[in-house]
């Protein structure tokens, strides 16, 4: 299966690391092109790439079409290559936020283009991902199979109505970045306690890492696993109520409300 990527920034970079880690492709079988030679070139050498003069050379050679550039710039990316697209019809999977199926087939001016609409994040580089999909009318379900199956190689995934990608983007696409911020908040404070950064940080990673695990094997709910930390009269309980006097739950909620209202504007 011949995969191109139209852009190389770190969301495909972070796909394709994965996807070799996992060995479900190969170099040799990716063909990518970005706005700056600079930007891939020596990535694509580093990984066994095929590097293309141009995104419609990244068109021309492969079957499923990764488009990984800011929603910014993405209309004029499908302007750029709708004569390709209309003549290759490979399947397009996008993962910009924000753009949805419908807007992408009208920038490719091709009502019969097969379109996939994922939203992945980053730690599908570490084979851990959350990655949701939706398939456009046009795909058949071999296609959508196929595509499912990249990314079920490289984490989880689950498909969705696009009225809840942006939902999505804040749990899983963007919150990698807000868990990383906790790590470090609590690395933080190991290191205000004497700790070294290192070794407070793997102890916070690791501590976040089991209780993630925790909540995905046990048939108890969150709030319930919560309970069975706090001892009475414990340390658990007192730094609990200290978080919330500061806002911890409804900073949470809110940073997602932006994120989810960023993506919806
Ligand atoms: N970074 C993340 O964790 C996630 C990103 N996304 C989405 O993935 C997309 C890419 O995001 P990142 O990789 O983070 O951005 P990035 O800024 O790291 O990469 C963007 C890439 O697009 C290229 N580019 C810009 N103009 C171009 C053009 N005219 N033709 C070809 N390539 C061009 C740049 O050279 C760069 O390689 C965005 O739409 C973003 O919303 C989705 C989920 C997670
Ligand atoms: O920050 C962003 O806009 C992208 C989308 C999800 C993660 N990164």
């Amino acid at each position: 299966m011949k995969l191109g990527f139209i852009g190389a920034g770190n969301m495909a970079r972070a796909i394709i690391n994965g996807l070799i880690a996992e060995q479900k492709i190969s170099g040799e079988d990716v063909y990518i092109h970005s706005a700056h030679k600079s930007s891939y070139e020596s990535y694509a050498k580093e990984k066994g790439l095929n590097p293309c003069e141009s995104n419609s050379d990244v068109v021309k050679n492969a079957e499923i079409v990764f488009l990984a550039v800011k929603p910014i710039v993405s209309k004029d990316v499908l302007e750029e290559v709708s004569t390709e697209f209309e003549r290759k019809n490979p399947v397009l999977v996008s993962m910009v936020t924000g753009v949805s199926i419908a807007e992408l087939a009208d920038a490719l001016h091709f009502p019969a283009a097969k379109i996939i609409r994922i939203m992945p994040n980053v730690n599908v580089e570490i084979g851990e991902g959350m990655t949701a999909l939706k398939a456009g009318k046009k795909v058949t379900e071999t296609e959508f199979s196929e595509v499912t199956d990249l990314f079920d190689s490289i984490g989880k995934t689950t498909e969705m109505e696009e009225k809840d990608f942006s939902t999505f983007v804040a749990l899983a696409g963007s919150s990698p970045a807000y868990v990383y911020l906790f790590i470090d908040a609590m690395s933080r404070s190991g290191v205000k306690y004497g700790l070294n950064k290192r070794q407070a940080t793997e102890i916070a990673a690791q501590a976040v890492l089991g209780s993630a695990l925790k909540v995905l094997e046990a048939s108890k709910s969150p709030m319930d696993l919560v309970d069975d930390v706090c001892s009475p009269g414990g340390t658990t309980v007192a730094g609990l109520l200290a978080m919330e006097e500061y806002g911890f739950t409804t900073s949470v909620i809110k940073g997602l409300d932006a994120t989810v209202d960023k993506d919806k504007k």
